[in-house]
């Protein structure tokens, strides 16, 4: 596999430039669901190329986190700049336009749509942005062939195994080659070998150059697929340290 390949990342987003370009500044982050202080001042920067994973206990705020650095959800206070670009002076039209050319992301669940062939399942991604149909299915396609599901291409959903499917959401998520990839207990629904298997093509992504940021109760998959641990408890970061990642 090519960076050009699978994530579209250019080389200066390869590793040898970690640090050098951030893309993504957490400044101050506060979020108030009603009385629920679901982020109570948060702050965090991750370079371009690198890979964090953010751990902590249920309720503390890491998917709160995660959806406004996504731009899903609005801060009460506090800045989100993403790949240079201030989410907070966007309207709701620019958010969607941001989410869908930046961020690509990955859930527990996957988030298919049961009524597409998953080949365009994937190809909906670029779509949405405006690239042709066929166009866009032929990247659906080099990308489905990228992560070895090729021959699942019309094949709906349901048919797939749990490994298969999160392999189509990544795919999906890397249609517009995003600036940063967002994962939300990726490998949470998946067996021990497919969750193993998600986790190898996290790490070969990361190692294309793809910033990464993952959320997840799964110590092994941080250590494995993260190069930085950021810890969080009642909606605050309590401390980070670097990984050695655990091949
Ligand atoms: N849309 C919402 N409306 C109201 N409260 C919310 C909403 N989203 C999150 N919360 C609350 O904010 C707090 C943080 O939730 P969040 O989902 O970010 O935690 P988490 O660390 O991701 O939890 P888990 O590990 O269980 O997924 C929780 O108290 C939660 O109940």
């Amino acid at each position: 596999m090519t960076t050009e390949d699978i994530s579209g990342t250019t080389a200066e987003a390869g590793p040898a430039a970690v640090h050098e370009q951030s893309i993504v500044r957490v400044s101050g982050l506060r979020k108030e669901y009603g009385d629920t202080v679901a982020l109570n001042g948060v702050s965090l920067e991750i370079g371009a190329g690198e890979a964090v994973a953010v751990m902590g206990p249920s309720g503390c705020g890491k998917s709160t986190l995660l959806n406004m650095i996504a731009g899903l959800d609005r801060p009460t206070a506090g800045r989100v700049h993403v790949h240079g670009e201030d989410l907070g002076a966007m309207n709701e039209t620019g958010l969607a336009l941001f989410r869908r050319r930046r961020i690509g992301m990955i859930f527990q669940f996957f988030n298919l749509i049961d009524d597409l062939p998953t080949i365009d399942n994937v190809a909906l991604a670029a779509q949405l942005t405006g690239t042709p149909t066929r166009q866009a299915r032929r990247r659906a396609l080099e990308l489905l062939d990228e992560l070895g599901i090729a021959d699942r291409q019309n094949v709906y959903p349901a048919a797939l195994s749990g490994g298969e499917r999160q392999r189509a959401a990544v795919a999906r998520a890397l249609m517009n080659r995003p600036a940063l990839l967002l994962a939300d207990e990726p490998t949470g629904a998946l067996d021990s070998h497919a969750g193993e298997q998600v986790m190898d093509l996290l790490i070969d992504l990361n190692e294309l150059g793809q910033t990464l940021l993952l959320v997840t109760h799964d110590q092994t998959l941080a250590t494995r697929c993260a190069g930085r641990l950021v810890m969080m408890a009642d909606g605050r970061i309590t401390g980070e340290r670097t990984l050695e990642r655990s091949a």
